[in-house]
């Protein structure tokens, strides 16, 4: 099958959303229908609202993912979902090592490369997170963080078509605060020449997007940066007016 290496625009509700926020998925799957740009959609409600939010996109180009899953398909692991129950709720993606994951739940590097494992297994598209704190960007190791979790995250046989990279500097993470675009630049720069070397053709072909503090009045600016193939937007994926607003962004950059 051939990949979709389209620009990706993916929101992740974290912790947030109830019944009610399902009119905003309702409005955010009419609204990407309406773009003028060439570009895949996708927001990762929490789990409560998964199956419900798939129903309603049924008919829209707008896709459901998760935001996390477990390494195994089934079993004795009270409060955990499965890669499989996320496609058996019709999801197609799933966020995995989400720097609150590793931060939260003490996710190592081998977690995600287990959990990026089991949405393939699945059939899902895995959005595999990576990106430095504060203190490590202080410290001038942002590129060696890059790389270790790149090369511990990532199982052999990552293609363009079952994963997605998400760099997110976790101060960038809700604050408000975002790189300069050469900062940028050049963290995707090195992160595309790793995957390059390491998994050749796919490696240049796998998106990667950038997410912290994405915003529809920042979007054009950081998603025009080379290498950036999409963003991993947080709270201005809530509002179908934001998240909508930051989509259009390609609407400008594919004039
Ligand atoms: O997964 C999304 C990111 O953590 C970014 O969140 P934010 O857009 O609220 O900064």
């Amino acid at each position: 099958m051939t990949p979709d290496v389209r620009p990706l625009v993916a929101g992740n509700w974290k912790m947030n959303g109830t019944r009610s926020s399902l009119d905003e998925i309702k409005a955010m799957a009419a609204g990407v229908d309406l773009l003028n740009c060439n570009i895949s959609t996708l927001i990762c409600p929490p789990v409560s609202l998964l199956y419900v939010a798939t129903a309603l996109a049924t008919d829209s180009a707008l896709e459901i993912g998760a935001q996390d899953c477990h390494a195994r398909a089934s079993g004795a692991h009270t409060g955990d979902i499965s890669a499989e129950m996320i496609a058996d709720c019709f999801g197609t993606h799933v966020i995995v090592g989400h720097s609150e994951r590793r931060t939260d739940h003490k996710e190592t590097d081998a977690d995600v490369r287990a959990k990026t494992e089991a949405a393939w297994r699945a059939g899902l598209v895995a959005i595999v997170c990576i990106g430095e704190t504060e203190a490590e960007r202080k410290g001038g190791k942002t590129l060696d963080v890059l790389r270790t979790q790149l090369v511990g995250s990532l199982p052999d046989g990552a293609t363009a078509e079952n994963t997605v990279i998400a760099y997110e500097p976790v101060w960038a993470i809700g604050t408000g605060l975002t790189p300069s675009t050469a900062d940028v630049e050049e963290a995707h720069a090195f992160m595309r020449a790793e995957l390059k070397s390491r998994f050749a053709g796919e490696g240049a072909k796998m998106r990667i997007l950038y997410g912290g503090s994405v915003k529809p009045n920042n979007a054009v600016e950081l998603l025009g940066v080379a290498n950036v193939d999409g963003a991993l937007v947080g709270g201005a994926s809530l509002k179908s007016a934001d998240f909508l607003a930051i989509c259009k962004a390609y609407e400008t950059l594919q004039a």
